[in-house]
């Protein structure tokens, strides 16, 4: 039993229609995604099965999905949104999700939340 197992998905880049300004409600931007999901990863390693792990393709595909059909103003509400799916629909007891928004502002390289969500054993 190995509980402290992570899945990552690092550095996941979605064009999605965010911010709190009007012009920013009239183009997409780019968000980037990093995720920490816990995960016992032992039994994957055993069997050598990918029904026996988290799959981060599919976990990749459907936030890839939900965040270009999104239109939140704060980068907060976009985060929040994201760890739910990955808690309620992929049984993650644990994520750590970081939501940057880069070059939101100029002269800085990045901004971001990072929030986590779940427990963590
Ligand atoms: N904590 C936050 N601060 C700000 C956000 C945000 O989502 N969370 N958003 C904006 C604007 O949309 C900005 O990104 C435009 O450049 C400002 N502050």
């Amino acid at each position: 039993m190995s509980a402290k197992d992570l899945v990552l998905i690092e550095g996941l880049e979605v064009r999605t229609v965010i911010g709190i300004y009007d012009w920013e409600r009239e183009i997409r931007q780019t968000v980037r995604i990093d995720l920490e999901m816990s995960w016992d990863t032992s039994r994957a390693a055993a069997s050598d099965n990918i029904e026996d792990t988290l799959d981060y393709k599919s976990v990749s595909k459907r936030l890839i999905s939900f965040v270009e059909g999104s239109t939140f103003g704060l980068i907060e509400a976009l985060a929040e949104h994201c760890a739910n799916i990955v808690l309620d629909e992929f049984n993650v007891p644990w994520v750590r999700l970081k939501m940057s928004k880069p070059g939101a502002v100029r002269g800085s390289e990045n901004v971001a939340v990072l929030i986590e969500r779940g427990l963590r054993d």
